[in-house]
């Protein structure tokens, strides 16, 4: 059980609030949508909850341990159990998808790593095994930059869960994708929370969350108005968080 208290988050020397106060808690296996309107707050909340954002006020707890405590960044030890993925996964367009899967993220792989390019030949083959899961063995030695939208998403989450990540923060992952990608990237999370257990939480357009989430967050200025099992929203949910 990952538990959140009270998380704020201020930015622009403390001036402005971008997230207020929001508790709520989240479990192993849960696919949660995160939806709201332009600037309501939903990048930010992705990347407090992954550790990539210190936190102005809060508490985080992981299963009972603290992670965060009244504020701050979290140590580097959570930090590798989360992966952030952006909208426009930063991958090096340059190497392979392998190469890619094995080197890994900032922020969830040592920096050494990442500069020397060093893997071991198990972790090789733990690459290769993750890529053939999700369909893109045929496309570990073609170079990033040479991948669809939808394959370079596929090895962003590929490499987070190489690198051992249990939690996936996810930014609007089928922007600007077509139809079929995009199911097909959101079937593969939706997957990992079936049956790898893992936690995926997703900025997504409202229907998308509707038809794939297992829960909804509806956020309407850095705060949580809606937080439901995911089913259609009803025009008065709608309109609470801006989107009727
Ligand atoms: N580093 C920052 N400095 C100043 N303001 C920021 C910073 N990061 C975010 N904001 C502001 O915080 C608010 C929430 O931003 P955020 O990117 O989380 O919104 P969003 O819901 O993801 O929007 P979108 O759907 O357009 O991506 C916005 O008003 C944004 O301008």
């Amino acid at each position: 059980m990952i538990r959140v208290n009270h998380l704020q988050k201020t930015v622009d020397g403390n001036k402005k609030k971008v997230i207020r106060d929001i508790s709520v808690q989240f479990s192993a296996g849960e696919m949660i949508g995160v939806v709201g309107a332009s600037g309501s707050g939903k990048s930010i909340l992705l990347r407090c909850l992954a550790l990539r954002e210190r936190w102005t006020r809060g508490d985080y707890t992981w299963n009972g341990e603290n992670v965060i405590q009244g504020g701050g960044s979290g140590s580097q030890k959570y930090r590798f159990k989360c992966a952030y993925l952006e909208q426009n996964p930063s991958l090096y367009p340059d190497k392979t998808a392998l190469k890619n899967v094995l080197i890994g993220q900032a922020g969830q792989t040592p920096l050494l790593r990442r500069l020397t390019g060093m893997v071991r030949s198990d972790d090789y083959m733990g690459a290769m095994d993750e890529l053939e899961k999700y369909g893109l063995l045929d496309k570990a030695h073609v170079k990033a930059g040479n991948l669809s939208g939808g394959e370079r998403q596929r090895v962003a989450i590929c490499r987070a869960l190489v690198h051992g990540a249990s939690f996936l923060a996810v930014d609007e992952p089928v922007v600007g994708l077509d139809p079929k990608s995009a199911e097909r990237v959101l079937d593969t999370l939706k997957g990992l929370c079936k049956e790898q257990n893992k936690i995926v939480i997703a900025a997504l357009p409202l229907e998308l969350a509707e038809r794939f989430c297992t829960r909804i967050w509806g956020i309407h200025e850095g705060q949580l108005k809606i937080d439901i099992s995911a089913r259609r929203l009803t025009a008065e949910e709608r309109r609470l968080i801006d989107m009727a």
